[in-house]
């Protein structure tokens, strides 16, 4: 124990700071070392909160309650559950998007494991040395940062992107926080800015690809995977080129996750089914128009269309009701440019030849084909128009429109402007959270359609299953709990759960999970009462009582 400052104050998970009872300081060499005051956690909670509120912006309260992670994580978690829907947008999404394009600058000390690429000799210690063992690590996120949320590439500034979104999983599905590692593959950036300030973290080279690259998430999967077998792999915000091809390739061999393409699939997935109870339209006769063709956006079309073949629909049917457009337009069969996960869905070019030639724009498509839903994946802010927007709505009464992509500066449109170009009509979520819309003497709720929403409840099955794979029929039924969880009938209804009850919410998603896991033979646990097993996992923010040496008796 260092005597200038004790380790326990220095160690966030068990640090109390000003809540270490008298007999606890004593016993912890602690007299002296703290303000006299023992405070409960409650009273550190409303100082803390009250600390918070006072920082000038988002940003500033991100940065605030990061530092507060690095102190004191049992308070910064009890902060995160009981103001959930506050403070979800200071940590995670959009702000996150702003904290990570300032992570060299605003840099206090190191959370998480950094694998840098020109160290590939240092990826097993990196990970055998944090002094866990195979039993003690449910989830490792990873991201090399190669398109962080649609703000593009920032390099290893990309960490926070996987410590936000293991926040989320403790905050919203109650994983243990010692039990779940942020990671960054630095694989060097091809973000200019970052390679000219000299205050970058990173490996100060452009993005490293090829063989290297493969070899480096391959050593990364083995080991990770050797060292932690209970750990889930969530796979976050990697390029377009990489996310799927990494996923079909190593599906079958690791328990792996990408979220953006199936955690976004799923999530849309749900809102469209809510979207569909109240329209009364099946999927099998649903018209889909993809708006920005990558990773979201043809995982999304990936689960729309197994929707439309439960339905009834044979699967080249279903394909042939999806249109994916991105910068080159309407995505035709005659292009040369396609990606692999593309081509599936590019259209005959005679089809798009007989209404203006090829690569026909987001509004032509929509004036063609009549779409019944509008998906924005594309970075592209404002692309959904008030002419696309009362194009689509001349043709169906009750568009459905989620701009997904993130952060706010990214947003195709906003919901307030969806609805009111739709005189109400529209059935819309986003990405980001939205206020709440009145609208004519109807107050429309908009759901937040984030895969944040899904894949905290989906982690914390796979955990308690201790499933090997994530499977289709697992994402399935995440999609369908979380469904099951937005009440549509109230005209302006939320297509999706609040996010104020987004741990009981995820709990749900979990048994559901669960059952499908067990169901389909991929689980190596089958609790008898799995909805206890369920809130037994859930790790609450508080303090336990401490044995004689200082821990906790309980974790
Ligand atoms: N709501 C949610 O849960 C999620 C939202 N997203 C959002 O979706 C967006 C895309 O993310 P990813 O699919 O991971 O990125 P990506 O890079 O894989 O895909 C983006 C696609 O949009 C296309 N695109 C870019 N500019 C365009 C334009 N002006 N017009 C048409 N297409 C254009 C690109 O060519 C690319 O195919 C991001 O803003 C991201 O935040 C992603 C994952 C989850
Ligand atoms: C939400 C999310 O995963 C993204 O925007 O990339
Ligand atoms: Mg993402």
């Amino acid at each position: 124990m260092s005597q200038r400052y004790p380790e326990i104050l220095l160690d966030a998970l068990h640090n109390r700071g000003t809540a270490f009872t008298t007999s606890e300081r004593a016993e912890l060499g602690l007299a002296g070392r703290l303000p006299d005051a023992v405070l409960t956690l409650d009273q550190q909670a409303a100082r803390a909160y009250a600390q918070m509120r006072n920082q000038p912006d988002d940003l500033a309260r991100n940065v605030y309650l990061e530092q507060l992670h690095d102190r004191n994580e049992t308070l910064y978690y009890r902060l995160l559950t009981d103001h959930l829907a506050e403070l979800l947008p200071v940590v995670y999404d959009p702000t996150v998007g702003e904290a990570i394009k300032r992570y060299s600058h605003e840099y206090r000390r190191p959370r998480g494991v950094y694998l840098s690429i020109d160290r590939p000799q240092d990826l097993r210690p990196a990970l055998a040395d944090l002094g866990l063992g195979p039993d003690d690590v449910d989830m490792l996120v990873v991201t090399d940062a190669e398109e962080i949320l649609g703000i593009g590439d920032w390099g290893v500034n990309g960490v926070q992107i996987s410590v936000g979104k293991l926040a989320v999983y403790t905050a919203a599905a109650g994983l243990h926080p010692g039990r779940c590692i942020p990671v960054v593959l630095d694989v060097g950036t091809d973000n200019e800015t970052l390679l000219n300030d000299p205050l970058y973290l990173g490996v100060r080279h452009s993005r490293t690809r090829g063989k290297a690259y493969d070899d480096f998430v391959a050593s990364y999967l083995a080991t990770a995977s050797e060292l932690f077998p209970r750990a889930l792999l969530h796979f976050e915000d990697f390029g377009p080129g990489n996310a799927r091809r990494i996923l079909e390739q190593y599906n079958g061999r690791y328990r792996i996750f990408n979220d953006d393409l199936q955690g976004t699939g799923a999530i849309t997935l749900a809102a469209a089914m809510s979207a569909l109870r109240v329209t009364g339209v099946p999927f099998k006769d649903q018209r889909v128009i993809v708006f920005g063709a990558g990773t979201a956006g043809v995982g999304i079309a990936d689960q729309l269309v197994q929707a439309m073949v439960r339905d009834g629909l044979a699967q080249d049917e279903a394909v042939r009701r999806v249109w994916l457009v991105d910068k080159q337009g309407l995505l035709t069969d005659d292009m040369r440019d396609l990606r692999d996960y593309q081509r599936t869905y590019a259209r005959p070019a005679a089809e798009a030849r007989q209404w203006q030639g090829s690569g026909a724009g987001l509004l032509a498509t929509v004036h063609q084909v009549h779409p019944t839903m509008l998906i924005g994946t594309s970075t592209a802010a404002g692309a959904f128009t008030r002419d696309v927007v009362t194009a689509m709505a001349e043709h169906v009464a009750r568009p459905i429109i989620f701009p997904l992509s993130n952060p706010t500066e990214r947003i195709e449109a906003m919901p307030a402007d969806i609805l009111a170009w739709t005189r109400g009509k529209a059935l819309t979520a986003s990405g980001i959270p939205v206020d709440p819309v009145e609208l004519d003497g109807v107050r429309h709720v908009i759901g937040q359609a984030n895969n944040a929403l899904l894949y905290p409840g989906l982690g914390l099955g796979i955990l308690v299953s201790r499933a090997r794979r994530v499977t289709a029929g697992m994402l399935l039924a995440a999609s369908e709990a979380v469904a099951a969880q937005a009440e549509v009938g109230t005209p302006g209804a939320s297509l999706l759960p609040p996010v104020t009850n987004l741990r009981a919410s995820s709990a749900t998603v979990a048994i559901a999970v669960a059952r499908a896991a067990m169901a389909e033979g991929v689980a190596d646990a089958s609790p008898d009462d799995l909805v206890q097993a369920v809130q037994d996992a859930m790790w609450q923010p508080t303090y336990p009582h401490l044995n004689g040496n200082g821990h906790r008796s309980t974790s």
